[in-house]
């Protein structure tokens, strides 16, 4: 069997305008791992209320970040995905979950390359049925419908991975370089809270509140609220910050459930009035930069702590398109390739 790899990521709009961001945001939001409402009232959500307002919206916060060449999230993971194969002698191609540059295409690439054993890669660090999860049963479907010849294995969430940490603290750790700080928030995603019980296998070991996290239990593999934690205390030892000058927060969230928290925008405001004034902000559920980043992060993030009272502060970049992150993902897929038997989920 020819071997061969598919990276993976979100996707983006073709261009940062609400004609470009709608038919995006359609497929994303109406996918039932974001949206997890029955169909009917998913369309009501999205169609009828979500896509009415947002496309304008978020077009404009596109438009902030936007870059000569494109998507920063499509630019970075291309620039990624040629570092990678630098490091290779197999294809390896790269897909989004959402927008133009599908997972179809992805596939379709390797297999005009000659490749029947698949890896793929969802460039996630953390399972969530809206992120890791939806990745892979899309991948799934697709490969049964139109290249059912490939055998397809999957990377598992990597959020503890001892190699993965010291990348992901070498990056902080340089971030953090010359910057003076008082406190070092660690932002990730959020996802409804309700998910997290929907992921729960044993359906009553996730408390959320964390007093479930050091009992040993399946739900683990699949709890994303335990594996942010679990990442930013990794790297808190790895780094040797104490604890008092480290959190955790959830970003991104919409109107109606409760999402995972603390909230980040609520997170800048205490910190400020606690007077910690001087803040870094790092982004781990995130391999590349994006909107979720560059605009709610590094713009909004700043002017609202500012606001609060916050006098200095500074996004660290993500891994990004780093010669060691593509080194470690280049060494993932080598020892998969010389395996016979692939541990997958
Ligand atoms: C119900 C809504 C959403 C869930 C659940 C969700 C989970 C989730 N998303 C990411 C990663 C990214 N999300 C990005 C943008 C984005 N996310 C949502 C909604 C949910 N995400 C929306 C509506 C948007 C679009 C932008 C906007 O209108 O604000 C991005 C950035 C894409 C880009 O082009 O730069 C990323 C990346 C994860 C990892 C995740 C669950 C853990
Ligand atoms: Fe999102
Ligand atoms: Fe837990």
């Amino acid at each position: 069997m020819k071997k061969g790899v598919l990276l993976v990521n979100l996707g983006s709009p073709d261009n940062p305008t609400p004609k470009a961001v709608r038919p995006y945001l359609d497929e994303f939001l109406m996918d039932e791992r974001v949206i997890d409402v029955p169909v009917v009232l998913r369309n009501l959500l999205v169609r009828g209320i979500i896509l009415q307002t947002r496309p304008r919206k978020s077009a404009k916060a596109y438009q902030k970040i936007w870059w000569d060449e494109g998507s920063p999230l499509i630019i970075i993971s291309e620039r990624f995905t040629e570092k990678v194969k630098k490091h290779l002698d197999m294809p390896v191609a790269l897909g989004m979950r959402y927008g133009s540059m599908s997972i179809e295409k992805g596939f379709q690439e390797l297999k005009e390359q000659g490749v029947d054993h698949v890896l793929l890669v969802p460039l996630y660090p953390h399972y969530a049925m809206s992120s890791y999860e939806t990745v892979v049963v899309k991948a799934m479907e697709v490969a049964q419908k139109k290249f059912s010849e490939m055998k397809v294995d999957t990377l598992p969430a990597f959020y503890n991975r001892a190699d993965y940490i010291e990348v992901l603290s070498h990056s902080i750790g340089e971030g953090l370089e010359g910057f003076e700080y008082d406190h070092v928030l660690f932002s990730y995603h959020g996802i409804p809270e309700r998910h997290i019980r929907k992921s729960d296998p044993t359906r009553s070991h996730c408390k959320i509140d964390g007093s479930c996290c050091s009992i040993n239990s399946v739900a683990h593999h699949t709890c994303y609220r335990h594996q942010c934690y679990a990442t930013t205390e990794l790297v808190r030892k790895a780094l040797n910050l104490p604890a008092e000058k480290v959190s955790t927060s959830f970003q991104s969230r919409l109107a109606g459930d409760p999402w995972l928290k603390p909230y980040t925008d609520y997170e800048f405001e205490r910190l400020a009035k606690e007077g910690r004034t001087r803040l870094a902000v790092i982004t781990p559920a995130f391999v590349s930069d994006c909107l979720e980043t560059l605009e709610e992060i590094a713009m909004e993030g700043k002017e609202e702590f500012e606001e609060a009272g916050g006098k200095s502060y500074k996004h660290i970049p993500c891994l990004n398109d780093r010669d060691d992150w593509a080194a470690l993902m280049a060494d993932w897929i080598k020892d998969w390739s010389t395996r016979e038997a692939y541990l997958t989920v």
